[in-house]
């Protein structure tokens, strides 16, 4: 479960749901990144940008990897434990008062439906199949995801 937290992680940091979002100040602000803004300034944040920037993720940001997410245990090094990571580093799900109240439950609903799927059958992504994000208010694919479902033996 800890690796599939993380493999869930890793397609959210890549592929956020919500890719962009919008905030907007009541009075005048400086932004954590020093910038000042007037009131009644709407900011738009790209999630999805922020998911692939190097100076948060690292050079290796293009690389699909859900051990960014695992460590070791404190108290038992054999023990791998999913890593904690900022709310404001992954945005997927938001930060602040106004986060994502769903967000266990959604862990929760994707682990069951992964586990309950990926135990009983095989996905394979159908050769040369154009995976392209759709720009939405909500994230969708453009072609949809092409697979062969064959039965775990
Ligand atoms: C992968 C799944 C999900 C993602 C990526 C996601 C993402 C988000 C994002 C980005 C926001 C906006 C937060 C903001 O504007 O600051 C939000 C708000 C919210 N989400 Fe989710 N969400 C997910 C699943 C769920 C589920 C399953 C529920 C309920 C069972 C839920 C309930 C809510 C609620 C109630 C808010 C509004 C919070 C507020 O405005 O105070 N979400 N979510």
């Amino acid at each position: 479960m800890v690796y599939l937290h993380g493999a869930m992680c890793e397609t959210l940091r890549l592929y956020p749901s919500v890719p962009y979002e919008h905030k907007q100040s009541i009075e005048p602000d400086v932004l954590p990144s020093g910038h000042a803004i007037d009131g009644n300034t709407r900011i738009l944040l790209s999630i999805f940008s922020m998911g692939r920037m190097e100076e948060i993720w690292g050079s290796d940001w293009m690389d699909f990897k859900p051990e960014r997410w695992i460590s070791v245990g404190s108290t038992d090094e054999k023990k791998m434990v999913v890593s904690h990571v900022p709310a404001y580093k992954f945005a997927a799900f938001m930060a602040g008062p106004r986060t994502c109240l769903g967000r266990k439950i959604a862990f929760v609903q994707m682990k069951a439906v992964a586990s309950c799927v990926l135990r009983r059958f095989k996905f394979e992504v159908v050769d040369d199949h154009p995976v392209v994000p759709d720009a939405s208010i909500l994230m969708f694919m453009k072609y949809g995801l092409k697979v062969r479902v064959s039965n775990r033996a």
